[in-house]
Parts: structure tokens; C-alpha cells; sequence
């Protein structure tokens, strides 16, 4: 039987860790056919991102047409987008085959700003594009802390501040904020909070200690995607996110000289899919 089929609009990660390359094996996990609009190579290691070529905005835009108009997306996710005119081609392409809270197809925009290490991967001058052409089409945003900084200015230190960002994030037009709790480094435990401008829920986990957490935030919003590609409520899928993060993070592996990535190769029983 045909898997779900779902839409990865991301970049490559040359390590293998992030990126596509941890997308589409948090596809496979999941049970799901994963798909690929890129949008860049990064020449990246467990270390750090040496080098970015970008994807004209044309071809990021017809890879999805393609897909979208042969295969079918059930849902579809974003990572890193590099800059503004890829953004803009996005959001064209999106409106174009029905992926967004106002088409049909589940949309998560996770807004890719940095590496583990720092490295950028997203211009300035896209923030804005994230904010005003994505924000408003997404199902779910999923920022980090440092993501949440950038694009509020506001610091994340407790549970009263992470609401404070869930509701700053909501109101730039997302159906659900998840704002991820991995950077608060001196919590004990690691409590996401997801938020759809009246309910907050809390999807609390372990904190792992490890620095081998590459690719967590696209392993998760896969996650997510896959859930949601099957059919479940933005909740469902969420919780079942982080059931699969909390996993991958617990199975994580060392790899060359830095950060090695999590790893979604424990196996899943049919009724946890
Ligand atoms: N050390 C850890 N132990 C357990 N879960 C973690 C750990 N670090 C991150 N996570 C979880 O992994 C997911 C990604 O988190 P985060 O690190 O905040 O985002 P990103 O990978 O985008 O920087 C979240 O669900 C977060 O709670
Ligand atoms: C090409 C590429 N895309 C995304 C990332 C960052 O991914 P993320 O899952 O947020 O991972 P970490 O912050 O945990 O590394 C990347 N490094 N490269």
C-alpha cells in the first residue's frame, strides 16, 4: 500500500546529520514517503558549515509544483530556507498547490536560523520574509530559543517567558506555536510549550545529557509532519513528536569531532505510528 507521502523544503547538510538527510530518515522511521524541494548545499561537518550555495528561488518553487501535481503532499514542512526570494517562491508555490492552514495540506515552518555551532543559514534580511509570507500560512511554527530571540527579541528563561513568546509568535499568524525548550540549558527537564491562542499545552520530556543533539529540531517537526500526514489533530501529532525526539535524543551517537546527530532508528510499534 502507498505510504502517506510528505514534503521536506530544506537544506542539505553534508554531514548527514541535519537538514533533508535527517528529514527524510525521520520520513522512513515514521512509515512515511518522503519528498525533497531543496533549497541549499551546505558544505557542513559535526563541526561547523563552511560553505552555502543557494538554490535559485525558481527551482526551489517548480520542485515542489512537481511533486505536488504528480505525487500529492499529505503534509509538508520547511527547515532551512537561506534567504528572502526563497521565501517569497514558497510561499507562491504553497498558495499555488494548497499547502497552508488556508489550503488543505498541514504546513510546518520550522524557522531554521542557525547551526549548533552558530553558523547562519539564514540571512538577515529573511527574517521579515519568515514572519510576513510563512508565519501566516503555517499550521504549527516550531522556534528554538535562539529562533524565538531573533524574531521577538524576547529571552525565554522559565515556563512564564516561554508563554510570553508563544503568544508574541502567535500573533504574526500561525494556527500553533511550538516553542522548543532544548537551549534552556539549566532546566532539569526539557517542556515544550504548544499554543493556539486560547489553550497552552506542556509536552514535558527528559533532558538528556549529551552533545550529540544535531538534527533534533528537524527530527521532531518530521516527526510532526508524518503525524499529521496520517490523518491526527495538531496535538496528536505534537505529542507524538515528542515521544519520537525523546527517543532519537536517548539513542543519539557520536560522530567525527563535534556534535553527532539523534538517531530515529529505534524501532516503532504499529500503534505508535
Ligand atoms: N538534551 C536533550 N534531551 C532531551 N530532549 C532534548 C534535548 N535537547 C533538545 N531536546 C528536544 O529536542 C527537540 C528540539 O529541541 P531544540 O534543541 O530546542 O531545537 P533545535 O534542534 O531546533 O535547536 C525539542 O523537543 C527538545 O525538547
Ligand atoms: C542544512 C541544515 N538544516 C538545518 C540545520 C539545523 O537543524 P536543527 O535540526 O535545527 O539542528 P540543530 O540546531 O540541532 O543542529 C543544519 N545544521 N543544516
Amino acid at each position: 500500500m502507498t505510504p502517506p507521502t510528505v514534503l521536506t523544503i530544506a537544506g542539505s547538510d553534508s554531514g548527514g546529520g541535519a537538514g533533508i538527510q535527517a528529514d527524510l530518515r525521520a520520513f522512513f522511521a515514521c512509515g512515511v514517503h518522503g519528498m525533497t524541494a531543496l533549497t541549499a548545499v551546505t558544505v557542513q561537518n559535526t563541526i561547523g558549515v563552511m560553505g552555502i550555495h543557494e538554490i535559485p528561488p525558481d527551482i526551489v518553487a517548480a520542485q515542489i509544483e512537481a511533486v505536488a501535481v504528480d505525487i500529492g503532499v499529505q503534509a509538508a514542512k520547511t527547515g532551512m530556507l537561506a534567504n528572502a526570494d526563497i521565501i517569497q517562491a514558497i510561499a507562491g508555490a504553497a498558495d499555488r498547490v494548497g499547502i497552508g492552514k488556508d489550503g488543505h495540506i498541514p504546513f510546518i515552518v520550522d524557522p531554521v536560523s542557525a547551526s549548533m555551532g552558530g553558523d547562519q543559514l539564514l540571512r538577515d534580511d529573511a527574517l521579515e520574509a519568515l514572519r510576513s509570507e510563512l508565519f501566516p500560512r503555517a499550521t504549527v511554527i516550531t522556534p528554538n530559543l535562539d529562533e524565538v530571540r531573533l524574531l521577538t527579541g524576547l529571552d525565554v528563561t522559565d515556563m512564564a517567558t516561554q508563554r510570553e513568546a508563544a503568544e508574541a509568535l502567535y500573533a504574526y499568524g500561525p494556527e500553533w506555536v511550538l516553542v522548543k525548550a532544548g537551549h534552556m540549558r539549566n532546566a532539569e527537564d526539557c517542556v515544550d510549550l504548544l499554543y493556539n491562542g486560547t489553550d497552552f499545552h506542556e509536552l514535558p520530556g527528559p533532558r538528556f545529557d549529551t552533545p550529540n543533539t544535531h538534527g533534533g529540531g528537524d527530527t521532531l517537526a518530521s516527526a510532526i509532519t508524518s503525524s499529521l500526514a496520517r490523518g491526527s489533530s495538531v496535538p496528536e501529532a505534537v505529542a507524538f513528536g515528542k515521544r519520537f525526539i525523546v527517543r532519537s535524543v536517548r539513542d543519539a551517537y557520536p560522530l567525527g569531532k563535534g556534535h553527532g546527530p539523534v538517531s530515529p532508528f529505534w524501532r516503532l510499534s504499529a500503534d505508535e505510528v
